[in-house]
């Protein structure tokens, strides 16, 4: 294949609709969460365990994915993931215990894990330099085009074939893809299986190590840490309870707010992408800017005596919503700071971040409402999400000091010119 726009654009079409459908596999459970507790007869903490099992297994992946597409590339990998989703998202649609289904969830984490890396690998095979971060934030943005997917035709599914048929025919994706995948991927211009060097387990080590040892590694992990967080325990699991119960709106305004989250992704993602191709020296500024924005409207909102204003939880949904496609920064750090061999095992370290701290941030809510939350019921009180999403702070302290040292450090070995003439060439 020749590296013509329309061979890259076709690649990465196929790609962005890999991913597409595993967020919206990871997404599903949001809107399909009372018809699971009802089906497996299970309570809120066991539901939220699926959450947690799968941020567990996406974020316990990243490294062994990104050495995989280094070793073997991208088409074999997303094959390989696109297979497991499939298989596992049946075996969800089919399970007739929790436990089972829980397993079939693993899966799914798994299959997830493998596509976004192969999917950025492939746009910088694809790409020229100068677009490259526009087209990696295209790619974050559009993807989550498949949360929304999964919230109106999946709830619609659900009501109207049942549990079995609504994720079977959503399993039956993975079918289409697969064709996609075998016809129109090739891993980079003329070459349609990339493979990379076998490693040793002392290689493995050394590369991963090489990797960490540069401080724009470390600042992309830490960049991917602050920003998303809030974003993904808001969408994934606590931002409807929060509204809810926090907050006292009605669920129809609660769910309004969560896709005034997904349509700031959306403008966001573009306009980041540009910032990001035009003043790469200032992409840790922007961080620290977009990261100090969303703590401090959270604190507007904490602090606010009673329930907050409409409109400040519109702002709130907004600036969170933008924390999504600042994650992506991390990953344009990832790239510039490490050799085309070891970019897919740089981003798996990165995307680790963001994932981590969102994993910690959904298990401390859920504790702190606990504690804060009188008997045994789970009617929580606002005070109790007061204390809950106090923790983000923690989060958002440990983050900013991280970036600033790393941006210290990584400004001291990196030449502003040189890296202002990559991003800007012609390629
Ligand atoms: N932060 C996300 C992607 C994103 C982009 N815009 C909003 N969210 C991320 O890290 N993605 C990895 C993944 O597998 O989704």
């Amino acid at each position: 294949m020749k590296p013509t726009v329309r061979t890259a654009t076709a690649v990465w079409i196929v790609g962005l609709l890999v991913y597409l459908v595993a967020v919206f596999h990871r997404s599903s459970l949001a809107v399909a969460g009372l018809a699971a507790t009802e089906r497996f007869d299970i309570s809120a903490a066991q539901l939220a365990t699926f959450t947690m099992l799968q941020l567990l297994v996406y974020a316990a992946m990243q490294i062994p994915v990104g050495l995989a597409v280094d070793r073997f590339g991208s088409r074999s990998v997303l094959l390989t993931g696109t297979i497991l989703i499939t298989v596992a998202q049946a075996g969800f649609a089919l399970a007739p215990s929790y436990s089972l289904a829980l397993v079939a969830r693993v899966f799914v984490g798994m299959g997830d894990a493998m596509t976004f890396i192969c999917v950025l690998r492939l746009v910088s095979s694809w790409f020229p330099a100068r677009r490259i971060p526009l087209v990696t934030q295209l790619t974050g943005t559009l993807g989550q085009l498949g949360a929304v997917a999964a919230a109106i035709p999946m709830t619609w599914a659900l009501r109207e074939v049942g549990w079995t048929r609504a994720y079977l025919a959503t399993a039956s994706l993975g079918l289409l893809l697969t064709a996609a995948i075998l016809v129109v991927l090739w891993d980079a211009p003329g070459v349609r299986h990339l493979r990379g060097p076998a490693m040793s387990l002392t290689a493995v080590r050394t590369s991963l190590a090489a990797s960490w040892a540069h401080p724009g590694t470390r600042l992309g992990f830490w960049m991917h840490f602050s920003t998303q967080f809030s974003a993904t325990a808001l969408s994934l699991l606590w931002g409807y309870p929060f509204f809810v119960r926090g907050e006292g709106l009605s669920s129809g305004t609660a769910g309004a707010l969560l896709t005034v989250m997904v349509l700031a992704v959306m403008c966001a993602g573009p306009i980041l992408g540009w910032l990001v191709g035009a003043h790469p020296w200032h992409r840790s500024t922007t961080v620290l800017a977009i990261v100090s924005v969303i703590a401090g409207v959270w604190t507007v909102v904490l602090a606010w005596p009673g329930n907050a204003p409409l409109w400040l939880l519109v702002v709130l949904a907004v600036v969170v919503g933008v924390g999504g496609p600042a994650s992506m920064i991390g990953f344009d750090l990832g790239r510039t700071s490490n050799p085309a061999e070891r970019f897919a095992s740089a981003t798996g370290i990165i995307n680790q971040g963001g994932f981590l701290a969102s994993l910690v941030l959904v298990i401390t809510i859920g504790l702190i409402l606990d504690w804060r939350t009188p008997g045994d019921s789970d009617a929580y009180p606002p005070e109790a999400f007061r204390w809950a999403m106090s923790a983000q702070y923690v989060l958002w302290a440990l983050g900013l000091t991280q970036v600033y040292r790393y941006r210290v450090k990584t400004r001291r070995v990196v030449d502003r010119d040189e890296l202002e003439g990559i991003t800007r060439a012609v390629g």
